[in-house]
């Protein structure tokens, strides 16, 4: 069977009680933007003391009552308003709105009624044009506080990961044992994935910093890795390899979350680089704050700049080696709008051509996290049993996969029987990340 749309389902939605959309838009979504009020108030006299003085004292109170004001529109079901501040991307949420809003025969786009991909993209996108009507607070990321936070308070794993790391580098000098290789790559792979745990948007805001170094913890997670194409995401690069007679390629990585999932995010990065396997990294960063825990430039270039400050061998060793990478374009970071829109990865290809032919270019594409993919696979409301490819719907750029902890109840590329044994095990196995997926599509659709 193609690609028919009569077997695509519908999204997930509010308005299905049964959903984990529901209680997000009920009770989470209404935590987190009582937690942004909270912290601007608890921080007023510094944040206006930072920008402007009383007139940043003003605009504070204003962005304050914005907050206020998309909580109570959230709580009370309002329809979706078009953006008002004068960010390019405007535009594209407005233009997208309006079709939103054709495709449903003129009604309003509703909290609890409408899709729950393209409200929450929507929240967190009001969120910030809060900031952007401002003029002294312009750009001001309401959830920095909590993502440095997340990185300071994960010190002792980020500690012993990195200290880890530095002893498989000196064994890969030594060695040149294939199995070696396979092994520490497994081992970065899925301490990068299980680094998804820590996100502070499923947290509604509360600090879940990481406090054991997860690879202690790999052999004990292992059975909650529902889906492992670890072999296969190898293989993949390992093939790229052969094909460019041993010269190293590229790997663009999609981030998700600052603060410990970006350091295992790096580790992930460093190891495909010393083991050979990768000449070139690209990170995908968001443009604006995002999801609570979302990693900006700012993000990135402030972590790294707090690990070259640290009193640690390991990590000022490897933050300093890593800045090296970007200054001469081993490690790329790359920004743009398009992943802070509401379109789900089948729709790139159309909107943003341009970047769907550079991710074209790379070996492999690492995803990582919740949100990730439910716009790889649409955020519909499939069986478990889709495969993964065909819930794809076309968006095959380069060889991909995608490391996440199940946080949302959509999940794809799962054995018969298999959802039903685990939802024995676990009633919560898909909102809580203590489960997750490591997934790789190769562009080989089969029919589903
Ligand atoms: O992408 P991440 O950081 O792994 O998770 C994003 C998330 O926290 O937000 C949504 C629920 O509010 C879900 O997609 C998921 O729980
Ligand atoms: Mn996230």
């Amino acid at each position: 069977m193609s690609e028919a749309n009569s077997c695509i389902p519908p999204p997930l939605s509010a308005k299905n009680k049964n959903s984990f959309a529901y209680p997000t838009m009920k009770d989470r979504i209404p935590v987190i933007l009582s937690k942004i009020v909270d912290y601007m108030n608890r921080n007023r006299e510094k944040i206006a003391e930072d920008h402007g003085g009383e007139a940043g004292r003003e605009e504070l109170k204003i962005m304050i009552g914005a907050m206020s004001q998309l909580r109570y529109e959230v709580m009370t079901n309002k329809p979706a308003a078009p953006l008002q501040d004068s960010r390019a991307d405007a535009k594209i949420w407005n233009a997208e709105l309006n079709k939103e809003v054709a495709k449903h025969n003129g009604n309003s786009l509703k909290w609890f009624d409408s899709a729950w991909l393209w409200m929450e993209c929507y929240l967190y996108r009001r969120i910030y044009e809060a900031s952007l009507l401002s003029n002294k607070l312009k750009g001001f990321d309401v959830f920095l506080e909590q993502k440095q936070a997340a990185f300071l308070n994960s010190y002792k794993a980020i500690s012993s990961l990195t200290m880890y790391l530095l002893n498989a580098l000196e064994d890969l000098d030594i060695t040149t044992l294939e199995l070696n290789r396979t092994q520490y790559f497994t081992e970065f792979l899925q301490v990068s994935l299980w680094g998804n745990k820590c996100d502070l948007s499923i947290s509604a805001g509360n600090d879940n910093h990481q406090e054991h170094c997860p690879l202690e913890q790999l052999t004990k997670l292992k059975p909650n890795l529902l889906i492992d194409n670890t072999d296969v995401v190898y293989q993949v690069l390992t093939k790229a390899l052969e094909k460019r007679n041993g010269q190293p390629g590229l790997v663009d990585i999609i981030l998700d979350n600052a603060g410990f999932e970006l350091v295992t995010d790096l580790c992930l990065a460093e190891f495909l680089i010393a083991s050979g396997l990768v000449a070139k990294i690209h990170f995908h960063v968001k443009a604006i704050p995002w999801f609570v825990s979302d990693v900006t430039e700012q993000d990135f270039t402030w972590t790294l700049k707090q690990m070259s400050a640290m009193n640690h061998l390991a990590i000022s060793k490897l933050s300093q080696k890593w800045k090296n990478y970007l200054q001469h374009g081993s490690w790329v970071i790359s920004v743009s709008d398009f992943w802070t829109l509401p379109n789900d990865y089948s729709q790139m290809k159309e909107l943003y051509p341009d970047l769907y032919s550079d991710l074209s270019t790379a070996d492999l594409i690492i995803f990582k996290g919740d949100l990730n993919y439910r716009k790889l696979v649409g955020d519909l409301q499939w069986s478990s049993t889709t495969d993964f490819s065909f819930s794809l719907r076309g968006f095959h750029p380069a060889p991909l996969c995608v490391l996440r902890t199940l946080k949302s109840d959509v999940v794809v590329g799962m054995q018969p029987g298999q959802a039903e044994e685990v939802e024995t095990k676990d009633k919560n196995w898909m909102t809580t990340g203590a489960w997750a997926v490591i997934s790789v599509d190769n562009g080989v659709v089969s029919d589903s």
